[in-house]
């Protein structure tokens, strides 16, 4: 691999961590995003290096796109049935192992395949670790269809939140609306810091409208944090450990 940035050597540190976990003949989730890609490099030279048997399932058709470019086979989520362990990227980390997920717009498919998983394992540099979340905005996959009205019970769940007045973006792209893999529209909320993960995690997922949001909670097994000098922390619920 060429000479890395800084913040490359930490994402790159955090994958090669992650696909040390990896066996002969598991079944696998490929997540999506930068980090991710450094995941999917790592795992095809191992694939490469060592034969390893693996069925693969990946969470976006970019990190399809990629996998396959380098000789990983990718078949569909319900082809194979049931994974053993999903590796993927985060926006933010809570010291519980919340996250949240969705920067690239591949959350809905990011979470069916964690929650298809025995174990979740994220790969992050230490920018994503946070006290609280929601610095980050939390993005929203919603159905364009109604999207205004959509929108106006998302606003009154934030408000019988204390979460007022908060921002809330349209996802755009080269000019044009975001269009997710399933075709959707994501909605980005700013809101600074989240009070109450859970109820608004519930509140958001009973909204019709809603496909899926960026919070995932209680999901998260493992994070590996990679460093710029190569070292990596993990972090468990219960611990943070060197
Ligand atoms: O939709 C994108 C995913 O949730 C990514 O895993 C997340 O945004 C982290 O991406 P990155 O590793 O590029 O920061």
């Amino acid at each position: 691999m060429p000479d890395l940035s800084p913040a490359d050597t930490a994402k790159d540190a955090a994958a090669r961590a992650a696909i040390a976990l990896v066996e002969d003949g598991m079944r696998l989730g490929l997540g999506t995003g930068s980090t991710a890609v450094f995941m999917v490099q790592r795992l095809a030279e191992r694939v490469r290096a060592e034969g390893l048997r693996l069925r693969c399932a990946a969470t976006s058709r970019a990190t399809c796109d990629l996998a396959e470019s380098l000789g990983i086979r990718i078949e569909e989520l319900d082809a194979i049935g049931w994974l053993d362990l999903t590796i993927d990227g985060a926006d933010e980390i809570d010291p519980d192992l919340n996250l949240i997920k969705g920067g690239g717009g591949a959350h809905l498919r990011e979470k069916i395949t964690a929650a298809a998983s025995d174990r979740m394992v994220v790969v992050a540099d230490p920018g994503k670790v946070v006290e609280r979340l929601g610095a980050f905005h939390l993005p929203v996959e919603v159905v364009p269809f109604g999207m205004e009205t959509t929108r106006i019970h998302i606003r009154g769940l934030l408000d019988s939140l204390g979460l007022s007045q908060r921002p809330m973006l349209l996802r755009q792209r080269e000019g044009q609306d975001f269009r997710t893999d399933e075709g959707n529209v994501i909605l980005d909320l700013s809101l600074d810091e989240i009070p109450e993960c859970g109820a608004l995690a519930q509140g958001l997922a009973a909204i019709p409208g809603v496909v899926e949001h960026g919070l995932f909670l209680g999901m998260c097994d493992l994070a590996l944090i990679g460093s710029p000098d190569g070292r990596v922390i993990e972090m468990t619920a219960a611990q943070v450990a060197q």
